[in-house]
């Protein structure tokens, strides 16, 4: 396995904040699929999908991470909220690293998405329905995916990222990473 650390979760679980952090803290290279994507098409993941659709937009997240395997290493990437869920993503993502769940309530992910209306999924009227239907959907996708889970409701970002560096060191030690 390469030394990367992958990060899923729900729509404001935290993945980009966290993310750009910890590559600092380990003096890893920092990619966020969706921030890769929309600069490589040189349109908002919102523009994408209004005009090709969610299918177009989930062709390019495979295509994007089956590209990263070989390619990289000592990174720290941050994906897509929905990147786990189709299938074939996870073992796709499983081969890049070790893969962290930043795992969140409902409530939690409310409040933090409630005011920002860059994701085209989140612009309901029933934003709360959609939440629950989406995390229960995906839920399993992500549970699957992880190698590591941790609840982040009650923590900062520094102490999150204290969580995912004592873990991801346990597990290189252990695999000789
Ligand atoms: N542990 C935390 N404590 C407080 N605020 C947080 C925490 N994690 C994230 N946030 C805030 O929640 C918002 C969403 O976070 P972020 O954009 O990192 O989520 P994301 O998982 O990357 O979402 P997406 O899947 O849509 O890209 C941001 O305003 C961020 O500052
Ligand atoms: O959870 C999702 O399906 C998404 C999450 C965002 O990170 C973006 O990838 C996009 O808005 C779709
Ligand atoms: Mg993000």
């Amino acid at each position: 396995m390469a030394d990367n650390i992958i990060l899923i979760g729900f729509m404001g679980s935290g993945k980009t904040s966290v993310g750009k952090l910890l590559a600092k803290s380990l003096s890893f290279q920092f990619i966020d699929t969706d921030e890769e994507i929309e600069e490589k098409n040189k349109m908002k993941i919102s523009k994408i999908f209004d005009v090709y659709g969610e299918e177009y937009f989930r062709d390019l997240e495979t295509n994007y991470i089956k590209n990263l395997i070989h390619h990289i290493q000592s990174s720290v990437i941050s994906t897509g909220g929905g990147l786990p869920v189709r299938e074939g993503n996870s073992e796709i993502l499983r081969e890049l690293g070790v893969v962290v769940y930043l795992k969140a309530r409902k409530e939690t992910i409310i409040n933090r998405v409630k005011e920002d209306d860059t994701r085209p999924l989140l612009q309901t009227d029933d934003l709360e329905g959609r939440v629950n239907s989406l995390l229960t959907l995906r839920e399993p996708s992500y549970r699957e995916t992880a190698h590591i889970e941790i609840e982040t409701d009650d923590l900062s970002i520094s102490e999150i990222i204290s969580e995912i560096m004592g873990q991801y060191h346990d597990m290189v030690k252990k695999d000789n990473l």
